[in-house]
C-alpha cells in the first residue's frame, strides 16, 4: 500500500499518460512551416573560424512581425489549446464536444447524448439540446452563428450565464479549435423546424450553411476526423478511451442518458459495440462500482444538494476503507461542471473541511477527548472521495482547467455536506465510532511518526552544531589547524584573545569533568562536558570513530600547572584512550606546557616550567642579577599575551605529544596510574612523558 494521493483518474475519461505515445508531427507540415533555404552563403563553422559577432539583421523589422489570422494560431501553436499533439491531444478534441453537449444537458436542454466511433476513423457526438443558432450573426454579416462559432474564436453562449448557468465552456474555443485540427468537420443542427448543415476542413468552411429539409427533430450533432498533418498519420481515436471518457460523463449527471456506438472493426480489445450509460444515483453508482472488491470500513455516503436561490449544485460520495483502494491508501476525484480537476481545488478543501468539522463535533458529543487530534489530512488519508460541483463562472487554474480556484466553492461545498453528514453519523453510532476510532488512530500514529523525526532531526542537527562555548578556528580544512581544550573559563577568554583565530580553536572546560576510568559508556554519554567534546571534534566514539572525521589536526590539552590541572589534563587522556584510541595511536593529542614562573630583570623575559627549569635559567640569562620571579597560579592569571608566547604561538611554545606505550598490556597500567589516588604520582607521571615527547614536537 502506497499513500494516498496522485493517482490516475479513472474518472476523467482516461487520461492516464501510460498508453499514450508521442505522434510525430508530419513532415509536409513541418517542412511547409520551415521551407529549407539554400545554405551557399553561409560555410560550415570549423573551430578554428572563430564566430564572427551577427551582423545587424536587417530583415528583422516591422514586417517580421506577423499577426495570426482566424484560426491559424491554433493549427501553429497546438499545444496552447490541447496541450500538445499526442494521444492524450487527440481525444481531447473528443472531450470538447462531448463537453458542449454535456453543458447542454446539464443546462436541463437535453436528454440523450449519443456517440459513435465510425469506421472510417471518424467520431460523432450528438444531443437532443437547443441546437447551435444557425440565424446571421449581427456582427459578421452573411455568416450564421453557427459558422462564426466555428470559425471564431472566443465566440460562445457560456460567457454571460444567459443560455448556460452552470457550465464547463468557459472560454469558446472548444468548438472552434477542434474544427481548426480537424481535416474534415460536419456541423448538424436541428432547429426551428429544419435540418441544418454546414462543412468544414482544417477551419475553413467549405459552403454556407445549408438548410437540408423539414426537421421536427432538436439538437446538435458534429462529425469529425482529426488532422493528420497535426497528430501524424498513425494517430487514431481508441474505442477503449472513449468508452471511458462517455461513461465517465454519465456518471457525472444523472439526469441524462448516454448511447454508445463502435464499429466493430475499430474495436480491438474487450470494449462494447454498443451501449447504454445511465446513471440514476450518480457518483454514488460510480463510487459502488470503484470500490467493488475492496474491504470497506464504511457504508457509502453519498449525496445531492442543489441550490435553490442561486445555480448551483454539489455532489458527493465518499467511503473509507482501512484496507486501501487498490494499491492506494487513499483517492479523490474531483469535478466542477462536469470538467475533472486532477489537481484539486476549493471543492476538495470545502469537503475536507466539512467532514472534519463533523467528525470533531461528534467525538466531542460523544465524550472523546482525541477528537481534538483529528486533522482534514487524517480523514482523507483512508478516503475514497468523489465531488462534483457546479457552480456560476467557475474559476480555472490555468488553461487546461486542472484545478479548480473559486473560493465560494468551498463555501458552497461545505455548507452542503455540513447536514447531512452529521445526520450519516448519528443515524448509524455504530458505523460513526468505528469510523472515528479509526481515524484517531490514525491521527495518533501521524502525532508519533512526526515526534520520531523531529527527534531523529534534532539529534541530526546536534551533531552538525558545535556545543555553545566552542569557539571555533575559521579555516575550514583540518590541515594545520589545532583545538585547544582549556581548563576553566577564565583560561579560556584568555585564550580566546591569544589564539590565533584563523587555525586555533578554544573549548573551555567547566570543572572536573567525570571520572571517566569507571564510567559506564551511558554516563559517559550523559557527560555534557564529554560529549561537547566529541562535538567540537567532529567524531564518535568507539567503533564509529574515524580519522578522517577529526577537525582538527591536533587536539591540545592545556591545564594549570599543577596538581588539579594534572588532575584534569589524566582524566581527559583517559578519555580519549577510551572512547578514540586511534585518535591518540595516531598522535594527535598534546599538551600544552604552560610555564610555571616568569623571571625578568629590565627587558629581559624568561619563562621556566618547573624548578628545575628555573635554576637553569637563572643560572644561564640572570648571572649575578636579582631578576623578578613571579610564580602562575593559572592560566588565567596570564595576560593573554603571555598565554600566547609562552603556551599557544607555535613559533615560541613547547608541547608534548602524547604517546601510548609501546607494549599494549601496558596501557591498563597507564591509566591505572594516571588515575592512582597519589595526585603527586599522576603529575609526575605527566611531567616525565611531557619531557620525553618534547622532543619530537613542533618548534
Ligand atoms: N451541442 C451544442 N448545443 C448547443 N450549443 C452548442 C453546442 N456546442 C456548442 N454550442 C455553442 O457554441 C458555443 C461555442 O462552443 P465552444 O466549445 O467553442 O466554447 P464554449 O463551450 O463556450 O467554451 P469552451 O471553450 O470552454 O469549451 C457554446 O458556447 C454554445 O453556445
Ligand atoms: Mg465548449
Ligand atoms: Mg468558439
Amino acid at each position: 500500500m502506497t499513500s494516498s494521493t496522485p493517482q490516475p483518474n479513472l474518472f476523467n475519461g482516461g487520461e492516464e499518460p501510460k498508453d499514450s505515445q508521442p505522434v510525430p508531427e508530419t513532415s509536409s507540415r513541418a517542412e511547409k512551416r520551415q521551407p529549407a533555404k539554400p545554405v551557399a552563403s553561409n560555410p560550415v563553422k570549423t573551430p578554428e573560424t572563430p564566430t564572427p559577432p551577427p551582423a545587424p539583421d536587417s530583415t528583422y523589422g516591422a514586417s517580421s512581425i506577423e499577426v495570426l489570422e482566424g484560426l491559424e494560431p491554433v493549427r501553429m501553436r497546438p499545444g496552447m489549446y490541447i496541450g500538445g499533439t499526442d494521444e492524450k491531444a487527440l481525444h481531447h478534441l473528443f472531450a470538447e464536444v462531448l463537453d458542449n453537449a454535456m453543458d447542454e444537458a446539464v443546462a436541463n436542454h437535453a436528454k440523450a447524448i449519443w456517440v459513435e466511433l465510425d469506421a472510417d476513423g471518424y467520431v460523432s457526438v450528438r444531443d437532443d439540446g437547443r441546437g447551435i443558432p444557425v440565424d446571421p450573426h449581427p456582427k459578421y454579416p452573411g455568416k450564421s452563428a453557427l459558422e462564426v462559432i466555428m470559425t471564431v474564436l472566443h465566440s460562445g453562449g457560456k460567457f454571460s450565464g444567459k443560455a448556460y448557468a452552470t457550465s464547463g465552456g468557459l472560454h469558446g474555443v472548444g468548438a472552434s479549435v477542434v474544427n481548426a485540427l480537424s481535416e474534415r468537420l460536419e456541423v448538424t443542427a436541428w432547429r426551428d423546424g429544419f435540418e441544418w448543415q454546414q462543412n468544414f476542413a482544417r477551419g475553413h468552411s467549405l459552403g454556407p450553411i445549408e438548410q437540408i429539409q423539414p426537421s421536427k427533430k432538436r439538437g446538435t450533432k458534429m462529425r469529425f476526423l482529426p488532422d493528420v498533418e497535426i497528430f501524424g498519420s498513425t494517430a487514431h481515436f481508441k474505442p477503449a478511451r472513449l468508452y471511458r471518457m462517455t461513461k465517465a460523463k454519465a456518471y457525472l449527471f444523472r439526469g441524462v442518458q448516454i448511447f454508445w456506438k463502435c464499429a466493430t472493426s475499430q474495436i480491438t480489445d474487450q470494449t462494447p459495440p454498443e451501449d447504454k450509460f445511465y446513471f440514476p444515483n450518480g457518483l454514488a453508482d460510480y463510487l459502488a462500482e470503484r470500490i467493488k472488491g475492496t474491504e470497506a470500513l464504511t457504508d457509502i455516503f453519498s449525496g445531492r444538494v442543489e441550490r435553490k436561490d442561486d445555480a448551483g449544485a454539489v455532489e458527493w460520495a465518499v467511503v473509507w476503507s482501512g484496507a486501501g483502494f487498490d494499491d492506494h491508501d487513499s483517492f479523490v476525484q474531483s469535478y466542477c461542471n462536469t470538467i475533472p480537476t486532477p489537481d484539486g481545488g476549493t471543492h476538495e478543501a470545502g469537503l475536507r473541511a466539512a467532514l472534519t468539522r463533523s467528525l470533531k463535533t461528534y467525538a466531542e458529543m460523544t465524550g472523546d477527548k482525541r477528537g481534538g487530534l483529528i486533522t482534514a489530512e487524517d480523514v482523507a488519508a483512508y478516503a475514497g472521495i468523489v465531488i462534483s460541483v457546479f457552480i456560476r463562472n467557475p474559476e480555472f487554474q490555468g488553461q487546461t482547467k486542472d484545478r479548480l480556484s473559486s473560493s465560494d466553492a468551498a463555501r458552497l461545498v461545505e455548507r452542503a455536506l455540513a447536514d447531512p453528514f452529521d445526520h450519516w453519523l448519528t443515524g448509524s453510532p455504530k458505523q460513526a465510532e468505528k469510523l472515528l476510532q479509526y481515524i484517531i488512530e490514525r491521527a495518533e500514529e501521524r502525532l508519533k511518526k512526526r515526534k520520531d523525526k523531529e527527534v531523529q532531526r534534532a539529534s541530526a542537527t546536534r551533531k552538525l552544531r558545535l556545543p555553545g562555548k566552542l569557539a571555533d578556528c575559521s579555516r575550514q580544512d583540518a590541515i594545520g589547524t589545532e583545538l585547544f581544550i582549556v581548563e576553566g573559563d577564565s583560561a579560556g577568554g584568555s585564550a580566546k584573545q591569544g589564539r590565533n583565530r584563523n587555525t586555533q580553536a578554544i573549548l573551555p572546560l567547566r570543572g572536573k569533568i567525570l571520572n571517566v576510568a569507571s564510567a559506564t559508556v551511558d554516563k559517559l554519554r550523559q557527560n555534557s562536558e564529554l560529549s561537547d567534546l566529541g562535538l567540537a571534534l567532529g567524531v564518535q566514539p568507539g567503533a564509529k570513530f574515524k580519522e578522517e572525521d577529526l577537525r582538527y589536526e591536533r587536539i591540545i590539552i592545556m591545564t594549570d600547572a599543577d596538581v588539579d590541572g594534572a588532575h584534569i589534563a589524566s582524566l581527559l587522556i583517559t578519555f580519549f584512550y577510551r572512547t578514540m584510541p586511534a585518535m591518540v595511536r595516531n598522535g594527535n593529542l598534546y599538551l600544552a606546557l604552560p610555564p610555571l614562573y616568569r623571571l625578568s630583570h629590565g627587558k629581559e623575559v624568561h619563562y621556566a616550567k618547573d624548578d628545575s627549569h628555573r635554576a637553569e635559567i637563572l643560572a644561564k640569562h640572570f648571572k649575578g642579577k636579582k631578576p623578578e620571579i613571579g610564580r602562575f597560579k593559572g592560566l588565567g592569571e596570564m595576560m593573554p599575551a603571555q598565554l600566547k608566547e609562552t603556551t599557544m604561538d607555535p613559533k615560541t611554545r613547547t608541547l608534548a605529544r602524547v604517546t601510548l606505550p609501546h607494549e599494549e598490556e601496558d596501557i591498563e597500567d597507564l591509566v591505572e596510574t594516571l588515575m592512582g589516588r597519589k595526585p603527586e604520582l599522576r603529575y609526575r607521571y605527566i611531567q616525565d612523558h611531557a619531557e620525553f615527547a618534547a622532543e619530537d614536537l613542533d618548534v
